[in-house]
């Protein structure tokens, strides 16, 4: 019976897909895609930067302008997800922290933190349908997102400590929005990366499903589930709640863009992202 259900949600969603969905053309970069939903006025914004979906300098400006362009549109919802079947985000592009010019190292950061405010603080609704692996910087986008739905057999979660890395502090600050503080430090000193049914069980998602169109359903639900809410009384209060969040990278943007500049740097971070992007390449062979 329940199968019977979604199977005819599912039937539903690829109607919907293939009749109401739109481009948002102004927001559809190289590196993502955004698709509003005519009938529900949801955008689907989809990273398209295959394999991985790494976070380089183009990636994040291609979101950052989504964004805003979702946000322009005065969309009734955003829901972030990824092109590529088994990964969500393989987080930052390592490449861009490896041997950096030192000019774009800047730019690359600066653009994190952007999307990140974008994101974050976003007057539309934000959900993040998980369809695969969403280690460290991948798991920033979606947890600073307000509701998460995740696919089965993946892992999430902010491993920064097992690569040799702190966490900035506001990294730490989108997690601790979303689990018990106790949880939220466990797991952030031990680097730990859950699995799709630990992720459920201590609320670092809210969902599984099984199919990436079941979590766009989802998705919307959430969506749906503010129908009755006024939405600027609804932004205000998202807002409130996030502020201390924001207000403190907004202050120290300057100081973290070269917390990190000189992090990076340091002669033994650079030798460790060296073996790093060597372990994952002969990983790959
Ligand atoms: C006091 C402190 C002050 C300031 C601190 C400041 C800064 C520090 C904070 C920096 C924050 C960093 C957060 C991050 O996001 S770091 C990135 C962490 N990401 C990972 O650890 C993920 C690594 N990747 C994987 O685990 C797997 O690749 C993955 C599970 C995602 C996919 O596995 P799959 O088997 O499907 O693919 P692979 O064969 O492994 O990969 C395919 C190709 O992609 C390359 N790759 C993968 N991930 C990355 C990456 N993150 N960056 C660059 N390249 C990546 C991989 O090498 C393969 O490449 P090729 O061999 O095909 O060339």
């Amino acid at each position: 019976m329940q199968s019977a259900l979604i199977n005819g949600k599912k039937l539903c969603c690829s109607m919907l897909l293939k009749n109401c969905f739109r481009p948002l053309s102004a927001a559809s970069g190289k590196l993502t895609n955004v698709e509003i939903n005519d009938k529900t006025g949801v955008a689907v914004l989809t990273m398209n930067r295959l394999p991985v979906n790494g976070l380089n300098l183009d990636l994040l400006r291609d979101l950052l302008q989504s964004i805003q362009e979702i946000e322009k549109n005065k969309c009734r919802g955003l829901i972030l997800t990824s092109a590529s079947n088994t990964i969500f985000s393989a987080g930052l592009d390592i490449t861009e922290m490896y041997k950096p010019d030192q000019e774009r190292l800047k730019q690359f950061w600066n653009a994190l933190q952007d999307v990140w405010l974008a994101l974050y603080g976003s007057a539309v609704p934000t959900a993040a349908a998980i369809n695969g692996h969403s280690p460290a910087g991948g798991c920033l986008l979606a947890s600073s997102c307000e509701y998460r739905v995740m696919l089965p057999k993946y892992t999430i979660g902010l491993n920064e400590t097992q690569l040799g890395i702190v966490a900035p502090k506001w990294f730490m600050s989108t997690f601790r929005n979303v689990l018990p503080r106790r949880i939220a430090e466990q797991a952030l000193v031990q680097g730990k990366m859950f699995t799709s049914d630990e992720a459920l069980k201590v609320g670092l998602v809210d969902e599984l499903v099984a199919s990436k169109e079941e979590a766009l359903i989802k998705c919307e639900k959430f969506f749906a589930s503010f129908s009755k809410t006024d939405p600027i009384a609804r932004y205000l209060t998202k807002k409130q709640l996030r502020y201390n969040d924001m207000k403190e990278l907004q202050d120290e943007k300057v100081q973290d863009v070269e917390n990190f500049v000189s992090f990076v740097n340091q002669p033994t971070v650079q030798k460790s992202l060296g073996f790093y992007l060597e372990s994952l390449k002969k990983k790959a062979k």
